[in-house]
């Protein structure tokens, strides 16, 4: 081992060598500024800055080589990116260590009044913070500022400069910004808390180039020279009212900003929102009523299942968010405010705007209590049904489960079709989809028949289940597996010859079973010979439960019924009776010993031919519901 001597010699040497390569690369650098065409008085002034920030810096001048402009832009965004990929490797960190490091240093110093000159390891330290800053300066000029373009390359400039806050704020802040933010500048009601009384700032004042006064002195941006003529104590200051005049800007600036900015934010976190209870789980998510933090708005959060993560965003989450956003603009269709990320990014929630009831669980509710809809109202629930759908339809949207659990009701009367989870696009000419879809109740007898070329009408027959639903305030067809459901559609509505319904005999199902013949259309029975639905209305519900899908009513053609407009006429949504919503208690997910009750119950409506085809489908019992079953879509099969 070396005597200290020894050792102290060699870091002697060391540092020489050091120094003497710093002011060879200074002065190769001072040659090629000199040799630079056009150097002016401004490329000198910039020179001068740069020396100044290579001292303070201590690094990068070195990979500068003589360019034309352009190149030396190139050569710019190369070492800004480099730089940054630097940070994101453990750099930063051990930058952000040595920062904090020399910030305790500086307070201590502070602390002791003394008037040691700075160091350039404190600039370097507070790099990271200061890139951050720069950063969220972007992001907000981008907002505020239609022509930040221009803005941004000079803020690169800046950026990969390494210069001081002043000349950053000169680059990036501009006073003319802040008139500008006020047009973005929301009303208490828009926002309610949104603004609180800390969070008020005054900006325009402290940050103004022209302030003459003691403060406004440190705001200016001074020459090298006369920077390093100020005492360490005046520099001190004068960072100091800088960084605190751009906090303030940017405290200014996000209290301006609306509450949320999908396009720049990206999805916010689950976090945001508080968990009021829980509504109801579903083949498809589970559904909790939620508080924003921020606006204390109410809305419904639906956890998208996510059980083919790890094989990336499962399709059926992706197609519901999809099929939602292009159908949501619309009063008869849930609105989707927000897709949100849980707090591990693992979950996704649908933020949907809260609506009270579920058609099912309130015609359970009146049913109970020996309640019914009047006919206005059923009118009006119809109207509003099929307005949703014929706006699906226009958009080339099947909904393909539609059923009374799906439908929503508000407490001001306004129908909401909900759960797009088995949506799809559909094309012209007609692509196959799966047969094994929409629920078994509302499933028309086409898909019972295993078509797998099918269209809006698959739609238009749960129309008529629900319609009748409305009026009987129990599902119409209560089949219990396939073949039990499509016997009961032919025991009510006649089996369908090829004269009723031209192609049926064609269809696999049609030719792998062989149906009893019922007369046609015992369904008035069920209507209490006419007492529950006139004559009018009778040859609405007809229209839409028509075998042959080819003429099943549209919605369109339904929407035109002259069941609409004669007496009684539909009533205001406003005119809607109000029931308590079963949705805003709290519902706790059933205990498993229950919940093992309930599923031996769903398979015992099982027969053994559909539990054959719930095998073939891979449907785990629990995706088995009463009234049948709905199915997940296994994404690699269709
Ligand atoms: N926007 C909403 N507001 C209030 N409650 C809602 C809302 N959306 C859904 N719900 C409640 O959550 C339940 C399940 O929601 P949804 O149908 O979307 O889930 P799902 O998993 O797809 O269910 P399923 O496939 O079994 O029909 C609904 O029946 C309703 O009670």
């Amino acid at each position: 081992m070396l005597p200290p001597s020894s050792l102290r010699a060699a870091q002697r040497a060391k540092e020489e060598r050091y120094n003497k390569e710093k002011d060879r690369k200074r002065e190769k650098e001072r040659e090629r500024r000199d040799d630079r065409k056009g150097s002016g008085r401004d490329v000198d002034n910039s020179n001068r800055h740069r020396d100044r920030d290579y001292k303070a810096s201590g690094v990068r001048h070195h990979h500068h080589h003589d360019r034309s402009g352009k190149d030396e832009k190139k050569s710019h965004e190369h070492r800004h990116r480099r730089h940054e990929g630097d940070s994101h490797r453990g750099g930063k960190a051990e930058r952000d260590r040595s920062g904090e490091r020399e910030r305790k240093k500086e307070q201590h110093r502070h602390h002791k009044k003394s008037r040691t000159p700075s160091s350039g390891s404190e600039r370097s330290g507070r790099s990271p913070q200061k890139k951050t800053r720069q950063e969220d300066t972007k992001l907000f000029e981008r907002v505020l500022d239609p022509n930040f373009k221009k803005k941004e390359d000079e803020v690169v400039e800046v950026v990969d400069w390494d210069v001081s806050p002043v000349e950053i704020r000169e680059n990036v802040v501009r006073v003319e910004d802040v008139e500008h933010a006020e047009m973005f500048t929301p009303t208490d009601d828009e926002h309610p808390g949104s603004l609180k009384d800390d969070d008020v700032v005054e900006v325009p004042d402290v940050i103004s180039l022209n302030d003459e006064s003691d403060e406004g002195k440190y705001l200016k941006s001074p020459e090298a020279d006369e920077l390093e003529e100020l005492t360490e104590a005046e520099q001190r200051l004068h960072r100091k009212s800088v960084e605190d005049g751009e906090t303030r800007r940017q405290k200014m600036l996000i209290a301006q900003l609306p509450v949320f900015y999908p396009g720049l934010m990206g999805c916010r976190n689950i976090d945001e929102y508080e968990c009021v209870n829980r509504v109801d789980e579903g083949t498809f998510g589970v559904v909790y009523r939620g508080k924003d933090k921020r606006t204390d708005e109410i809305v419904a959060l639906k956890r998208l299942k996510m059980e083919k993560e790890k094989e990336g965003f499962p399709i059926t989450a992706l197609r519901e968010i999809n099929m939602l956003l292009k159908a949501g603009n619309h009063r008869n269709i849930v609105h989707v405010k927000e897709i949100l990320v849980g707090s591990n990014m693992d979950k996704i929630y649908l933020a949907m705007e809260f609506v009270e009831h579920d058609m099912r669980s309130l015609l359970d509710t009146m049913s109970r209590r020996n309640k019914r809809f009047s006919t206005g109202e059923q009118k009006t629930l119809m109207q509003q049904l099929l307005s949703g759908i014929e706006h699906m339809h226009k958009l080339w949207i099947l909904h393909r489960d539609l059923k009374t659990s799906n439908l929503l009701l508000s407490h001001t009367g306004v129908l909401k079709i909900a759960d797009f989870g088995l949506a799809r696009e559909y094309g012209d000419p007609l692509k196959k989809f799966t047969s094994v879809v929409v629920t078994l109740w509302y499933r028309s007898p086409e898909l019972l028949l295993g078509t797998r070329l099918y269209s809006t009408p698959v739609d238009m027959w749960s129309v008529g289940c629900i319609m009748a639903e409305f009026i009987l305030l129990k599902p119409l067809f209560q089949g219990a597996g396939e073949l039990g459901q499509i016997k009961k559609i032919f025991m009510e509505m006649g089996t369908p010859t090829e004269s009723i319904w031209p192609g049926v005999t064609e269809l696999d199902g049609w030719k792998a079973l062989t149906f009893e013949k019922y007369p046609y259309n015992q369904l008035r029975k069920k209507f209490l010979a006419g007492r529950l639905l006139n004559d009018t209305g009778f040859k609405l519900l007809n229209g839409l439960l028509t075998l042959d899908p080819k003429n099943r009513f549209t919605a369109t053609q339904a929407l035109d019924h002259e069941w609409f407009s004669e007496e009684p006429l539909p009533v205001p949504p406003e005119e809607f009776p109000t029931f308590p919503a079963k949705s805003e208690q709290n519902k706790a997910p059933p205990p498993a010993a229950a919940k093992k009750k309930q599923l031996e119950n769903r398979m015992a409506h099982v027969d053994p031919e559909t539990a054959k085809l719930l095998k073939q489908f891979e449907v785990r019992p629990e995706q088995v519901k009463p009234g049948g079953f709905s199915l997940k879509f296994d994404p690699t099969r269709f």
